[in-house]
């Protein structure tokens, strides 16, 4: 892939956040988001009357002061994580790469990530789509997207995307790590593996031969065949997690979050989930969350605080979130060996 003598260009990509937790500016990022068709995959008009006549008038001010509460003094975790690990990466890698960070949503946008490699005249670019998992509405859309900009370069460079990394072991082993501190301490009963949801019917457009069809059968083990299936790859990360960290299988459950909408989204669901822990007698409770690598609303604030909530209510005693990936060494030492199997050398 390219030549010995130029610069490797490497693209971080992660999903976006607002500019700040200010309603307009909340309202702007998830309008950009949600009218994404990969996203929101309805008609044209149904997604606009959604947007435009649901989320930005009234989910925009609700979902303001979620933000209020998730917002540090450095901003919002996910692009700040997301500074740190490329200053981290550049050192590390050092002259030969150029290492710039985009965000699908909002800023610093991808145009002018790439305009950054562009301008330093990379010979091979590699795009990393910050989701351990492949779905159509992140990694999918941040492909879409980075060839939308790209085709009208006059010199279009050798680009290469990775499409998952949930069984590269160094992210297990970054995982693993952040959450033995937590089970040392305590004899947890139960660990939950709570990833972001998405819409059944994604499921089943991304199956290959109709094989996922969300029966029994789908999703319980990883191969060619379900091999973009989200939820099976959400299955098997969990699985190797839980070998990692020797928990038995009856020891842990897979369910997912943040569900929007009417429409049937992946089961089991967690706040479902929650709710029967207590009752099976699991009242303390590790709870991992390994869609993403590094905090965000749907970390800190839906998994940190609303689901323990939930789970207090239900009878539970003790709630632990496992922090994300965030600036964690062996994280950036992952992202390296990402690097090194698909670049050139
Ligand atoms: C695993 C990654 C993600 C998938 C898959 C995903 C799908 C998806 N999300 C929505 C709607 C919302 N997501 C929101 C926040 C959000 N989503 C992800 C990642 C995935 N989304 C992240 C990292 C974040 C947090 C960003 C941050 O700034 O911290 C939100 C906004 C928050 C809110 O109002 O609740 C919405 C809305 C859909 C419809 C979807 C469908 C496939
Ligand atoms: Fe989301
Ligand atoms: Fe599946």
């Amino acid at each position: 892939m390219g030549s010995k003598k130029g610069k490797k260009g490497i693209l971080l990509v992660n999903l976006g956040t607002p500019d700040s937790p200010n309603t307009s500016d909340v309202r702007r990022y998830l309008r950009e988001f949600l009218m994404d068709k990969r996203v929101i995959d309805i008609s044209a008009l149904g997604r606009w009357m959604l947007v435009n006549l649901i989320i930005a008038p009234f989910r925009a001010p609700k979902s303001a002061k979620v933000y209020q509460q998730l917002w540090e003094e450095r901003g919002s975790p996910l692009l700040f994580y997301g500074e740190d690990v490329t200053k981290m990466l550049q050192k590390e890698l050092g002259e030969n790469y150029v290492v710039s960070l985009g965000m699908r949503y909002q800023n610093p946008s991808l145009e002018k990530a790439l305009q950054v490699l562009q301008a330093k005249q990379v010979n091979e670019i590699l795009v990393i789509p910050m989701f351990p998992q492949y779905a159509s509405a992140t990694t999918g859309s941040v492909i879409d997207k980075v060839m939308e900009i790209t085709k009208d370069w006059q010199n279009i460079p050798s680009i290469k995307f990775v499409s998952h990394f949930l069984d590269e072991p160094l992210f297990i082993n970054a995982f693993a790590e952040i959450g033995e501190k937590y089970l040392k301490e305590m004899d947890f009963d139960h660990v939950l593996f709570s990833y972001h949801g998405i819409p059944e019917r994604q499921i089943k457009k991304a199956a290959v031969d109709n094989y996922c069809q969300l029966n029994e059968k789908c999703c319980a083990t990883y191969h060619k065949k379900n091999q973009f299936c989200y939820r099976a790859q959400c299955f098997e990360t969990s699985r190797l997690l839980a070998k990692e960290l020797s928990i038995p299988e009856e020891k842990y459950t897979v369910a997912f979050q943040s569900r929007l909408g009417k429409d049937p989204w992946i089961q089991p669901y967690t706040d479902d989930v929650i709710k029967e822990l207590p009752k099976q007698d699991k009242k303390k409770v590790l709870a991992y969350s390994p869609a993403f690598i590094a905090d965000c609303l749907e970390t800190t604030i839906e998994v940190g605080e609303e689901f323990k909530e939930i789970f207090e209510e239900a009878g539970g005693e003790h709630w632990q979130l496992v922090e994300s990936l965030n600036d964690h060494p062996l994280w950036v030492a992952c992202l390296k060996e990402i690097i090194s199997k698909n670049t050139s050398h």
